[in-house]
């Protein structure tokens, strides 16, 4: 399905190296994917992954190490001229995690959503009614312009979050984590926000999370990161049907069940990580079944080849 569609990103073995030069750390080792027009693609993994590195990375706010990341088929990482810098900041866009850390308490929301548009040369006028169209988007009154980000809830906070991305008329989202710092109550809200918001402007979302459940029914894809590395890449169906990798499985088995009794009988697999050691002996990336990725090491890629049905 996804392979007719357009690829709007390309992640070509991206590398990401903090610290020094004595004593670097690799945060993002070698990671390689690609998004198509149109879908949600999932990124998941435990805390300290990588996810948000990559996200950053695209957004050109972490320098890349290695490899290279394509945008509508253009280098956008590492030096690029200025005209095409301006066209990836209006069109890439992030959402982050926090919203009560993320916006400036002390700017009004009128400044905060338009932000991205100074320097744009657009009259007062024009702005006001940029400003306007983005809150009644998500679904928020055009005088909450005038108000400060303290006198909002968590979900609506994280609405002024998305209009302040919308505004710049975006093709694609980085949403990092969106809904993870909010209420319980409201989450399925923001989803079914960014859901409607996706099929009316047909936007492309990187969708974050650590949690399996929140992805399963928005992406259409799902990449696990673990350590730094893409251990699997599947359509979201197979991935829960079929999990491969036992990080994977790891993570799925976490995920909560709604019915008591299930949860008792659930057997927790506990994902052993001294029997993944990427770094000692060489990873190999496969297609299991079609669209269905795996990185294993080599020894398990022999077992996976003496056993091609599991
Ligand atoms: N600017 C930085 N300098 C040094 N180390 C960093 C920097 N940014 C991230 N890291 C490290 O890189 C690793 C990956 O961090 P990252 O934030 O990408 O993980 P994550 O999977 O998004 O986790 P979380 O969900 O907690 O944000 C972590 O060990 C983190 O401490």
């Amino acid at each position: 399905m996804s392979e007719q569609r357009k690829k709007l990103l390309e992640v070509q073995d991206l590398q990401v190296t903090f610290g020094t030069h004595l004593h670097p750390f690799h945060a993002v080792k070698g990671v390689s994917f690609d998004i198509y027009e149109g879908e949600t693609f999932g990124l998941v993994g435990e805390s300290g992954s990588g996810k948000t590195t990559i996200g950053r990375a695209i957004i050109r706010i972490n320098p890349v190490s290695g490899g290279q990341v394509l945008y509508r088929g253009e280098r956008i990482s590492g030096r690029i001229s200025r005209e095409l810098d301006r066209k990836v900041t209006r069109q890439i866009q992030m959402i982050f995690q926090d919203p009560m850390a993320s916006l400036n308490e002390r700017a009004k929301v009128d400044y905060i959503v338009s932000e991205g548009l100074y320097g744009r040369h657009i009259g007062e006028a024009e702005r006001q009614e940029k400003v306007a169209k983005a809150l009644a988007d998500v679904g928020l009154l055009p005088e909450f312009a005038s108000r400060f980000p303290h006198e909002f809830s968590g979900g609506q906070r994280q609405r002024i979050g998305i209009a302040r991305s919308l505004i710049m008329d975006p093709d694609f989202i980085i949403a990092d984590e969106p809904i993870s710092a909010l209420d319980v109550s409201i989450r399925a809200q923001v989803l079914n926000l960014m859901s409607q918001l996706q099929k009316e402007r047909g936007l492309t979302y990187l969708f974050i999370a650590h949690d399996l459940s929140v992805v399963r029914f928005i992406c259409d894809r799902i990449a696990v990161i673990h350590k730094g590395r893409l251990v699997e890449l599947a359509e979201s169906e197979e991935l829960f049907a079929h999990p491969l990798h036992p990080y994977t499985r790891a993570l799925l088995s976490a995920i909560p069940l709604p019915d008591p009794i299930a949860e008792k009988k659930k057997k927790l697999l506990v994902y052993d990580p001294s029997i993944h050691h990427y770094d000692q002996e060489t990873p190999l990336w496969q297609e299991i079944s079609p669209g269905h990725f795996l990185l294993a090491s080599e020894r398990e890629a022999a077992e996976w080849q003496r056993e091609p049905s599991r």
